[in-house]
């Protein structure tokens, strides 16, 4: 049977450019595009099927940042397939992005500068909000609502005898001092992305650590600078329009701009071609792209340590049985409601 490989987030920017890119290696693999869109999730099969007319292309709807979507999506995969090769984890928000603009000048004639651009660290602050689930949006979105899909597809990511592999769209963003085990949603911070991303990097070896035995794989990517939907939402299009030529500039002393959703996926789809066994559960895998303009993967060790992941990977399991047992309080409280229509009927 082919490969089955999930992406969240497929619909646009790098996610979008990964399936352009698996198709293009092998046409007969088992895509589904898990979107929160549908309208936007069949534009994209649409642009697939276009340049790959007989690829076998499936949708799913699934909003990561509602616990009780991301339930009812990982039940319908597992009716739909038997098997579960690569399930990329790429779905990522970042509402309400704000410059700090004395902050960009200062570390412009900085020692920092290179830094600066490929990290965007002390740049770059959001507004996050409380979502449906009581969660941080951007914590529920770019990393409880992906944990909670991947316990709940254990059983078709770890079967006997074969691999799987699951692969986080993380970011040069994720800094540790953005991330603080006692506040792991960052409610009190301005840095929700950062954390979220750091918290990624440190599941991600977690899942290493409890899976690695059962078969199942986990990894880190980072896409460098990418001109997307989530670019244009820092800043507006005619700007990033104006500055481009500076951007082809600034890449020739940072590789980390990548600049197009297809160099931005290049980590994503190198990872695809590599051994589980040859991975190393410490490193970022980073899409780079040269002044000249080629794209290569370089790995980088990440700044994480083991005590530090397990102890978020247990917050994490708690706050999944939480919200379980919310859910199910919510679905009996429901169904009591509906018997007693029913009765008084
Ligand atoms: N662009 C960049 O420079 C960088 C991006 N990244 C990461 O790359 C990933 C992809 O982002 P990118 O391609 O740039 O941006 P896009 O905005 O183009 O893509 C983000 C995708 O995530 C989807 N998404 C967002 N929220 C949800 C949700 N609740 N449920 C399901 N899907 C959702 C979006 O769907 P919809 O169309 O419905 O909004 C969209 O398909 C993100 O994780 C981002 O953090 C990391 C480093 C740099
Ligand atoms: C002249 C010029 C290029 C100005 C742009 C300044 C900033 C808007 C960018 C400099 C570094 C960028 C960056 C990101 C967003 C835009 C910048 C802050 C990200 C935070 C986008 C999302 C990520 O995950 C990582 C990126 C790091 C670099």
């Amino acid at each position: 049977m082919e490969k089955v490989i999930l992406v969240t987030g497929a619909n646009s920017g790098i996610g979008l450019a990964l399936c352009e890119r698996l198709l293009c290696e092998d046409s007969r693999l088992q895509l589904c595009l898990a979107c929160r869109n549908m309208q936007r999730a069949e534009a994209a099969r649409s642009a697939l099927l276009t340049s790959h007319p007989d690829a076998h292309i499936d949708l799913l709807h699934l909003d990561v940042g509602s616990v009780r979507s991301v339930l009812h999506a990982a039940h319908k995969v597992k009716a739909r397939y038997n098997r579960l090769d690569y399930l990329y984890l790429n779905a990522g928000i970042m509402p309400n992005p704000q410059i700090d603009i004395k902050a960009f000048f200062k570390g412009l004639f900085s020692s920092n500068v290179v830094k600066m651009f490929a990290t965007a660290e002390g740049l770059l602050t959001q507004q996050d909000r409380v979502n449906k689930d009581g969660l941080q949006e951007v914590f529920a979105t770019n990393l409880f609502g992906h944990f909670v899909l991947v316990r709940e597809l254990d059983s078709i990511l770890c079967q006997a005898g074969q691999t799987s592999r699951v692969v986080w769209t993380s970011s040069s963003n994720a800094r540790r001092s953005a991330f603080s085990l006692e506040d792991v949603q960052h409610r009190l911070g301005t840095e929700p992305y950062a954390s979220s991303k750091y918290a990624s990097d440190l599941i991600s070896l977690a899942l290493n650590r409890h899976n690695n035995s059962q078969g199942l794989y986990s990894s880190v990517i980072c896409p460098g600078l990418v001109m997307t939907n989530l670019t244009y939402g820092i800043l507006p299009s005619f700007f990033w329009t104006l500055i481009m030529p500076i951007m082809y500039l600034i890449r020739i002393f940072t590789n980390t701009f990548t600049l197009t959703p297809y160099n931005g996926a290049g980590a994503l789809h190198s990872l695809f071609l590599k051994k589980p066994e040859s991975l190393d559960p410490r490193a970022k895998y980073h899409s780079l792209t040269s002044g000249m303009g080629s794209n290569y993967t370089q790995p980088r060790q990440m700044d994480i340590d083991d005590d530090m992941s397990e102890a978020l990977y247990v917050k994490l399991l708690e706050m999944e049985k939480a919200a379980r047992k919310r859910l199910k309080e919510e679905d009996d409280n429901k169904q009591a409601y509906k018997k007693y229509l029913n009765q008084t009927e």
